[in-house]
């Protein structure tokens, strides 16, 4: 089994993790684009971690415009081996107040405008996505959630708009009605691509605010989603500090096999498959391609 390195996408008002020993900041180069920055490698207990702001460093780049494809890229290159999200997020449930950690468990892509796959034309492939997320990743925040005595609720529902407006009254009335959890602007495809990557994802999503649906509660605005994000930064760098220093040094098998994710997805046959977009695919799907044919 592979050495593991754990890969950790800082959302909104994350743009550094001050906690990681040795850190470099490191170009890594994508055939897919240009990632949103430099990766910070350092290690935290011995394990490799990996950090890429997902807004870049000082969040220059809105939601629509992140190249999913190269930040993802960039990271299998880089040899992450399990992927942990940090996201600010909206809450359609009361209960669900501004400062409350979820656990993402399912996604909703209501998303229009992105590149959403590393496949197409000359290497179709289709991955399994019921399971969008890796529990083996959620019961190891969970467990380090509660070892920083941090309050994380297990589960939940993230849909995904383009942006970058918030919602309208209507379409948060209607999410709220349909049973989501929270909103974000940047899960999809992001969760998409890690799961073609064959990299197990999970998201830590921090409730900021009640989008707009709230009869009593402003709505949302950026500067009380930074306050909030700003006020439970240091909850979520210790999160993420325990959970890198307990996790396991060798990878451990996803319980769902996000990390086999290709074994059974790709559709081209062998002698139609495009060269140009196979040298492409290296990083994300060497492991399939590079396999003998029987
Ligand atoms: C600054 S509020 C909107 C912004 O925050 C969230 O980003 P991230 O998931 O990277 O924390 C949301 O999706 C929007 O991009
Ligand atoms: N209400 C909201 N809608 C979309 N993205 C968000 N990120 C934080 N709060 C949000």
């Amino acid at each position: 089994m592979a050495a593991s390195v754990i890969g950790v996408i800082g959302g909104s008002g994350l743009y550094d993790l001050p906690g990681l020993v040795d850190a470099t900041w490191t170009r890594v180069d994508s055939p897919w684009g240009t990632p949103s920055d430099e990766l910070l490698i350092g290690t935290i207990g011995g394990n490799k971690l990996v950090f890429l702001p997902r807004h870049g460093r000082g969040h220059r780049i809105p939601p629509s415009e992140i190249d999913y494809r190269a930040n993802i890229d960039a990271l299998k290159r880089a040899g992450v081996t399990d992927l942990v999200s940090i996201s600010a997020v909206g809450s359609y449930r009361e209960d669900l107040a501004p400062g409350t950690f979820v656990l993402i468990d399912q996604f909703v892509d209501r998303t229009v405008a992105r590149a959403s796959s590393f496949f197409g034309t000359g290497c179709v492939g289709h991955v399994g996505f019921g399971h969008p997320v890796s529990p083996g990743l959620m019961d190891r925040l969970k467990v380090a959630a509660l070892a920083e005595d941090i309050d994380v609720r297990r589960g939940g529902t993230y849909v995904c708009m383009e942006g970058p407006q918030f919602s309208t009254l209507a379409e948060s009335l209607w999410y709220k009605s349909a049973g989501f959890d929270v909103i974000g602007m940047t899960n999809m495809p992001e969760a998409k691509l890690a799961r073609e990557a064959e990299l197990p994802y999970a998201t830590v999503a921090m409730v900021t605010d009640y989008d707009c649906w709230h009869p009593s509660e402003d709505h949302v605005d950026v500067a009380s989603v930074i306050k909030v994000v700003y006020d439970n930064a240091d909850k979520a760098r210790r999160l993420i500090a325990r959970f890198a220093h307990d996790f396991p040094a060798e990878h451990p098998p996803c319980p769902i096999g996000s990390d086999r994710a290709l074994d059974h997805a790709l559709m081209t046959a062998h002698d139609k498959r495009d060269p140009a977009l196979l040298a492409k695919l290296d990083a994300v799907a060497g492991r399939v391609l590079n396999k003998v044919r029987p």
